[in-house]
């Protein structure tokens, strides 16, 4: 089964070039200002060009207004709209339709019974992201490097789309596809060397990590 590889919150040429080189489905931009990953639409655009047929760019927003939006689709021009604060199953319908584009709804995560809140959004969302829930005084919905109980994926219905978020390094990830089994990974602080510092090496070393899990499964 393939495995779709996001590697999220890139800001420079290097950490594109890395994240290509090891092989990303999905490149992802943060355009949440708190952020210490947040890049202007202009640059992220720029920036996208090294993606084009290679991997899809994934626009990150969180709760964010319509002039906004129309910019980041604008400038990025992303394949895929990812949904990171308190959208509604409504607002997401809204703006599919209005961009035309998919949409990932994130979704925080801690205990089995949360799983019970993508119910309204089957059919409306594209894709779940599904991430730990954000630790106490953090400003950020993600980002955080915090991973929750991979085990409570085990209760989810197999026909549900989503990407493992949350905490993901080259340390845990062998673990995380042997407990999960997930159809695609998703991975920011992990491959940082400070917040919002992208370190080309660590990405090198996650993608590495990911194709000695997948070797020692397929054995
Ligand atoms: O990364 C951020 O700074 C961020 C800020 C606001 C909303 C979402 C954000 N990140 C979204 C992602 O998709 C991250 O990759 C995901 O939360 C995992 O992050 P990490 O635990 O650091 O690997």
């Amino acid at each position: 089964m393939a495995l779709d590889i996001k590697i999220c919150g890139l800001k420079t040429d290097q950490a594109m070039a890395a994240a290509l080189a090891g092989g990303a489905s999905h490149v992802g931009f943060i355009f949440f200002p708190k952020s210490p990953r947040y890049v202007e639409p202009a640059e992220a655009g720029r920036l996208r060009e090294a993606a084009r047929g290679k991997a899809l760019a994934i626009a990150v927003t969180v709760d964010a207004r319509d002039a906004f939006l129309d910019e980041i689709v604008e400038k990025l021009q992303p394949d895929m709209l990812q949904l990171h604060g308190s959208e509604t199953p409504e607002r997401v319908a809204e703006l599919k339709a209005r961009h035309g584009l998919p949409v990932m709804k994130a979704l925080p995560l801690s205990e089995a019974a949360d799983l019970e809140r993508l119910t309204p959004f089957v059919g409306i969302a594209d894709r779940f992201l599904f991430d730990a829930k954000p630790p106490k005084g953090s400003e950020l919905p993600g980002g955080n490097g915090v991973a929750f109980d991979w085990r409570i994926l085990a209760g989810l219905d197999a026909g549900i789309d989503y990407m493992l978020s949350g905490g993901l390094n080259a340390a845990n990830i062998g673990d995380a596809l042997r407990l999960a089994n997930p159809p695609a990974i998703d991975i920011s602080s992990g491959v940082e060397s400070a917040p919002g510092v992208k370190d080309p090496a660590l990405i090198e070393q996650f993608f590495r990590a990911v194709r000695a899990a997948r070797d020692d499964r397929a054995a």
